[in-house]
């Protein structure tokens, strides 16, 4: 079970060395969407050169143009790109053709998406290599999480991995470890923490637990 650590509001030079204080505990590093959006493909690519040993994966939650953009985040250096699951079967096969060219993977990001079972079938029949399970920020804020959408992916998918996302903490994550999903995603727990090295400590232990 990989722990991905998401970098979302954070400043290229604060999430430097935000990942080289907590870089024993990651597995893959997350170029999150607003970071993405202030800093461009160039923090990927920043990342990957710094942290060579590390996946990065490039959160551009993709709704269109799916070759060209995923391409964008592959050619800069990540191992995964993500793209809505909401969208067009033609922008999820753009990003898969991009993805299999470069030997790369493609996570569908479940945000928003009303049926999970019926779009689960779709998304794996077309290859797509990761499904996320995702409670996004403003949902969260009205209280929301992504235990019981992980419970039910569980019971849908057949060949693609699975992740979770949205407002894991050390005091939640064995609840999502118990559901063995393939990797784990934390933003703001560790990135808000008075102790980040110590979140990210507490969250990779309890990963390991189950291994
Ligand atoms: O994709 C995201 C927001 O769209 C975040 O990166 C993801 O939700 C993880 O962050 P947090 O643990 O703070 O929810």
């Amino acid at each position: 079970m990989k722990l991905q650590v998401a970098l979302d509001e954070l400043k290229l030079n604060d999430a430097i060395k935000l990942i080289e204080d907590i870089r024993e505990y990651v597995d893959i590093i997350e170029i999150g969407t607003p970071f993405i959006i202030a800093e461009g493909v160039h923090a990927v690519r920043k990342f990957k050169e710094l942290f060579p040993e590390k996946e990065i994966l490039s959160d551009e939650k993709i709704m269109d143009g799916g070759y060209f953009e995923a391409e964008l985040g592959f050619e800069a250096g990540a191992d995964y790109v993500t793209v809505l699951s909401v969208t067009d079967n033609l922008t999820i096969q753009g990003c898969l053709k991009s993805a299999n060219e470069q030997g790369k993977k493609v996570v569908a990001d479940m945000l928003c998406c009303a049926d999970l079972s019926t779009r689960v079938q779709e998304l794996e029949s077309m290859g797509v290599h990761i499904l996320a399970v995702h409670t996004g920020a403003d949902q969260q804020a009205e209280g929301r999480r992504p235990i019981d959408d992980l419970k039910l992916m569980k019971t849908l998918v057949n060949k693609a991995q699975v992740a979770v996302a949205g407002g894991i903490n050390s005091k939640t994550v064995k609840d999502y470890v118990a559901l063995d999903p393939d990797i784990i995603i934390v933003g703001s727990a560790i990135s808000n923490a008075s102790n980040p090295v110590e979140e990210a400590r507490l969250i990779k232990a309890a990963l390991k637990e189950r291994v």
